[in-house]
């Protein structure tokens, strides 16, 4: 099975790259810029058609949601105009396509954990951008599966887990948002979960949106709370978590609230789920500190 990646150094395409390193029966091949930039749609088709893939996942967006406020026209051609073309070329070649969402298409105002029919109703220019996107992918290939994650994060690139060993680093104390919670998913479980998915009978795979994140809930400021935890018993970076609110952190773009995500769809449909968010951050955790944080590591037993 070959399975061509949109994307060539963000956290998911270097997660697939990595997990699919180590089965035998997939091949991952990532196309990205120059030779496919979803700001410039006449590069797609060519790009996807010379990798001959049989399956296409749309992973590369434009994912900074503060300065999508200022940029929107270019997040638009990314994020909807780029994953609706990626979406035609896959359908031109008869290939299915596994589109990755976010949370942030929901307001994140009601109670409970969002299901896949509720309402969206993004507040942000990302994840207006995003939901558009989802929905130009679906009309434009009927062999579609939307998959909305949250909270990723990795060994590789930026994410919050890299964030904050880095501000642990240099300062004893953080102050980070507990008003705002949702479930945090390591890249490297998402690229096994949209691996499952491909590698799915393609006769009866099933089409749609599915909502696939890690297992277990958190706030921002428990997350980072975890991450220290588990960086410390390793001898890594670590700092006392402050609670502050959203209205303390004054960011330009309003996060959702709530932006817990049931998966029980995804798992009833695919048979997987995701480990708990707490061993798969250790698992990450323990990777970061060993490649950047090895002086931390030798001071701590010094
Ligand atoms: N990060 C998160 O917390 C969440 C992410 N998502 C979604 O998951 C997907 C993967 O996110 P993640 O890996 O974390 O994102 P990253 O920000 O780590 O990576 C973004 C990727 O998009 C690529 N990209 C950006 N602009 C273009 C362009 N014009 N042409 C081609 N490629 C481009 C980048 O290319 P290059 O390799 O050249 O840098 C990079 O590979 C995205 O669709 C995102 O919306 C959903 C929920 C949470
Ligand atoms: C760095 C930092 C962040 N925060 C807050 C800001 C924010 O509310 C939260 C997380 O910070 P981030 O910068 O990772 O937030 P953000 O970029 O909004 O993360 C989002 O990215 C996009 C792509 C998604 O699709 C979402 O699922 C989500 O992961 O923590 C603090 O409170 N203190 C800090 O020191
Ligand atoms: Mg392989």
């Amino acid at each position: 099975m070959k399975i061509l990646v949109t994307g060539k150094h963000g956290q998911l395409a270097t997660s697939l790259a990595e997990v699919a390193d180590g089965m035998p029966h997939v091949t991952l091949i990532r196309a990205g810029r120059p030779e496919l930039d979803l700001a410039d749609p006449s590069s797609i088709p060519d790009a996807i058609a010379a990798a001959k893939p049989d399956v296409v996942v749309s992973a590369a967006a434009y994912t900074a949601v503060d300065r999508a406020e200022d940029e929107q026209d270019l997040a638009y051609r990314i994020n909807v105009v780029g994953a609706a073309g990626v979406a035609e070329a896959a359908t031109q070649l008869h290939l299915p396509i596994i589109h990755v969402s976010t949370d942030y298409v929901f307001s994140g105002d009601a109670p409970d954990p969002y299901l896949e029919d509720d309402e969206a109703e993004p507040r942000t220019v990302y994840g207006y951008t995003k939901l558009r996107g989802e929905h130009a992918v679906a009309s434009a290939n009927p062999k579609h599966v939307i998959l909305r994650t949250s909270w990723v994060y990795s060994p590789f690139g930026t994410n919050f887990v890299r964030t904050m060993l880095r501000l642990a680093a240099e300062r004893r104390t953080v102050n980070v948002v507990a008003d705002q919670w949702g479930n945090p998913t390591n890249a490297l479980d998402l690229a096994r979960a949209i691996i499952h998915v491909a590698t799915h009978s393609a006769r009866d795979r099933p089409t749609g949106v599915f909502h696939v994140t890690g297992t277990g809930e958190t706030n921002w400021a428990g997350f980072a709370r975890h991450i220290f935890q588990a960086s410390r018993a390793m001898g890594g970076p670590a700092a006392d978590v402050c609670d502050i609110t959203s209205a303390d952190y004054k960011a330009k773009a309003r996060r959702p609230p709530n932006s817990r995500l049931s998966c029980d769809k995804f798992e009833r449909t695919f048979g997987w789920r995701a480990p708990a968010w707490q061993a798969s951050t250790d698992a990450v955790v323990r990777r970061i500190v060993e490649a950047d944080y090895r002086g931390f590591m030798m001071q701590a037993s010094e």
